[in-house]
């Protein structure tokens, strides 16, 4: 089974995206829906925010007050960087999980949504492919303010706490344009979705080509020893 990494900047449209690949029947995994899960009460994730944070970042249902702590964190690198150690351990360990429950059930590979892919770079080893759903920076803060009901100070504090979405684009294996109408955007996903798919086409092939080398490997060793073993003991008979 193999990953691709799809990432981008905030508002940008990764979930909107990655809808379109469940849609074609992708094996999906969406890490802010596991950070909001890992976060819930009774967690432990959510006793360390607690804990770290105090209680103005509870609601008055225990629930974490999303708001309350995104405007804490987007605003001090130091704090980000806190709520970051105590989240990203317990959302890396539900991402294994859903990944290998996929691996289970016969998918060939699974897209992950990882909003910080290239900013913790931890996961990045394991893509073998990246995609970057990039936007033009006026259009990605116009879509933040009007989806978040955010002020434009607010919005471009959320914006700054990640790479540039350039860089991004530049580091991606893979870039889907999301600036325009979404009727292009999707069908970016379709096409980018069929050349994943040939792909696969490939790995029986290069399966076929290690076993048959690991096989030659083991039959030039097996002779190896059968050819120089006799020689060996009569030297020492002599
Ligand atoms: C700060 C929180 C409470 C804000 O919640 P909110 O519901 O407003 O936003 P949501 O979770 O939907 O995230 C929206 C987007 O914000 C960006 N974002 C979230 N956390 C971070 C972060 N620590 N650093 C930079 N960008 C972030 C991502 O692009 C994400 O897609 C929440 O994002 C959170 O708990 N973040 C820490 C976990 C994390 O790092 N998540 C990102 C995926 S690894
Ligand atoms: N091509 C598009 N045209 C118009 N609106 C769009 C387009 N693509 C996405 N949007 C809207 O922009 C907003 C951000 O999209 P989306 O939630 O998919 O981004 P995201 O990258 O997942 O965001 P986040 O980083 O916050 O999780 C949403 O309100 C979505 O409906």
């Amino acid at each position: 089974m193999f990953l691709v990494g799809l990432t981008g900047g905030i508002a940008s449209g990764k979930s909107s995206v990655i809808q379109v690949f469940q849609q074609l029947g992708c094996a999906v995994i969406d890490v802010d829906v596991i950070a909001r899960h890992v976060v819930q009460p009774g967690y432990p994730a959510h006793r360390r925010i607690v804990e770290a944070f105090g209680t103005e970042v509870l609601l008055e249902n225990g629930d974490i007050d999303r708001k309350a702590l995104g405007d804490l964190i987007f605003k001090q690198p130091d704090r980000r960087q806190l709520l970051n150690s105590i989240t990203h351990p317990e959302i890396r360990k539900e991402m294994m999980k859903e990944t290998f429950k996929y691996f289970l059930r016969g998918f060939r590979y699974a897209i992950l949504d990882i909003p910080l892919l290239f900013e913790t770079k931890k996961l990045l080893k394991y893509m073998r492919h990246t995609v970057v759903v990039y936007c033009d920076r006026d259009t990605q803060l116009a879509r933040l303010m009007k989806r978040n009901s955010l002020n434009r100070e607010d919005a471009e504090a959320r914006i700054k706490a990640q790479l540039p979405l350039k860089d991004k684009a530049r580091m991606a294996d893979h870039v889907l344009d999301n600036s325009g109408e979404w009727s292009i955007t999707k069908r970016q996903v379709v096409l980018l979705h069929a050349k994943l798919e040939r792909s696969l086409e490939y790995l029986p092939l290069r399966l076929g080509v290690l076993t048959g080398l690991a096989g030659i490997v083991s039959l030039l060793y097996l002779l190896t020893r059968y050819l120089l073993e006799p020689q060996v003991s009569s030297s020492l008979e002599v």
